[in-house]
């Protein structure tokens, strides 16, 4: 089923990041991982009251906040920990099979969960059938290994739009987050396949603003504008 809209999330754990991409009015949800938590500078003690902060600055947002626990009952105990810190957290789970049991329980519990590292279409029917509120298939590490990231969206796109995840989850449908988006084209790419989000870095998001022709465009009307001003 198509979404109503492709959606953006920033992809980042920077709060002034964050604040800033959401007063541009266009920010549906941030993701974090242990490698952007790291960015910041963060203690581990502080990983939870920045999530905090995250959920709170994004009050009424999916807010991803990533488990580090490695077995299934150490992912369960810390998805119920990191869900009951605000309303709008999302556990973020890398698919593994622990992750997938963990998954199974935390969405029977109501929780919502984000499966990471996704690199195939089967790992997305995987993820979603235990449970998954989204999936997030990984498009520049493709690349990094000279393979084509968008053909292997295309295929996670396609699979999970043909059929009805009513049941599975707490609100019944499986959303698509392309993941590790480097550029523009790959925001374009995600939204012609029908994506419905786009996490996207702080520094990508700008330059998906930013196009020289547009720079060109408003230094024109400017200097125009300076002769109208000029002329009285
Ligand atoms: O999985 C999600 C979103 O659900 C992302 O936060 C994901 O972890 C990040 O996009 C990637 O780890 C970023 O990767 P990269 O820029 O290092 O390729």
């Amino acid at each position: 089923m198509k979404g109503a809209e492709m959606k953006f999330f920033i992809d980042t754990a920077n709060l002034d990041e964050i604040a800033e991409a959401k007063s541009w009015g266009c920010l549906a949800g941030v993701t974090t991982n242990p490698s952007l938590y790291a960015k910041t500078g963060g203690k581990l003690e502080d990983f939870e009251p920045h999530m905090v902060k995250i959920a709170k600055l994004c009050e009424g947002l999916p807010v991803s906040a990533e488990s580090t626990a490695e077995t299934t009952e150490e992912m369960i105990a810390e998805g119920r920990r990191l869900a009951a810190l605000a309303p709008n957290i999302v556990v973020k789970l890398p698919i593994c099979p622990e992750a997938l049991a963990a998954t199974h329980t935390l969405a029977a519990e109501g929780i919502r969960v984000n499966m990471t590292l996704i690199f195939s279409a089967p790992q997305a029917l995987l993820a979603a059938n235990a449970g998954a509120r989204y999936v997030s298939p990984f498009l520049g590490r493709f690349d990094d290994v000279g393979e084509d990231g968008v053909a292997q969206l295309a295929d996670v796109v396609e699979v999970i739009q043909n059929y009805d995840w009513s049941g599975k989850n707490v609100d019944n449908q499986v959303e698509i987050i392309s993941a590790s988006i480097r550029t523009p084209y790959h925001v374009t790419q995600a939204a012609r396949l029908g994506a419905d989000i786009a996490t996207v870095p702080f520094a990508a998001l700008k330059k998906c603003v930013q196009h020289p022709l547009t720079d060109k465009g408003l230094a024109s009307f400017k200097a125009d504008w300076e002769k109208v001003k000029a002329a009285q």
